[in-house]
């Protein structure tokens, strides 16, 4: 699915330069889970961010489904984000002044898909979280793990071959993040590539492997028996 080769992300500020990802090797393969964990400010939300193309290397490569984008434009690598990829963030970033269907929508209108079928995939994605009962409501009207699950229906709504979350349980109760560990698991089991940052070992173990970083560095990585 990927492959990033000898990546680095070195940030300039006026008067330090802080290398948060250091000749990061890295290979995924279409189908996985794996985890990235690691401590605070030793690059994992960096590293997300440049899978997921919203940010760039400043050196090294990024193979992406076989294609080095390192060198593309802003809007081919939007293009290539908006085919490919969903995300999920910690604070779920939903639009406060959409309705639960009409955010899930919303990740559609990239598609050009016709409006009939784009109800139809809304329909049936709400379903498969367990919000449709909630399609009209507000984010501000639901519960944290009912927000989450939106913004799970969001990610996969336009069949992303690949999820990106960023501590998709940090602002959930264990019960709740459980169920969004369910959500995800299920959806690889599908067949969606997942991979997930968190600071909990027991999510992490929902994973096939994880990655272990430190100051910009993959130290280990480990891969769950089957
Ligand atoms: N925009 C920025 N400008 C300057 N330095 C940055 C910027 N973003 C991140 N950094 C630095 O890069 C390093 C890695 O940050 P990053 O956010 O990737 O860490 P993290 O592992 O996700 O941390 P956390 O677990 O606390 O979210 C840190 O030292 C951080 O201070």
């Amino acid at each position: 699915m990927l492959k990033l080769h000898n990546l680095s992300r070195v940030y300039q500020t006026d008067e330090v330069e802080t290398a948060a990802l250091n000749s990061v090797n890295i290979e995924i393969e279409q189908g996985e889970f794996v985890a990235i964990m690691g401590p605070s400010g030793c690059g994992k939300s960096t590293l997300l961010n440049i899978v997921g193309m919203l940010d760039n290397p400043s050196d090294g490569q990024y193979m992406f489904m076989d294609e080095d984008i390192s060198g593309y434009s802003e809007a081919q690598l939007a293009n290539i984000r908006k085919q490919n990829i969903g995300f999920i963030f910690q604070n779920f970033n939903l639009i406060e002044e959409l309705s639960v269907q009409e955010n899930i929508e919303l990740a559609l209108l990239y598609h050009n898909i016709p409006a009939a079928e784009r109800k139809e995939r809304v329909a049936k994605v709400m379903d498969k979280v367990g919000i449709a009962h909630r399609a009209k409501h507000m984010p501000s009207q639901l519960s944290g793990g009912q927000q989450q699950r939106v913004a799970v229906a969001r990610a996969v709504v336009g069949d992303q071959a690949m999820i990106l979350a960023d501590e998709p349980t940090g602002n959930l109760d264990s019960a709740h993040g459980q169920e969004v560990m369910e959500m995800l698991q299920q959806l690889n089991q599908e067949g969606t590539t997942i991979v997930m940052v968190t600071h909990s070992p027991a999510h992490a173990d929902y994973a096939r492997r994880t990655i272990n970083l430190f100051d910009g560095h993959v130290v280990t990585e480990n891969v769950r028996a089957a």
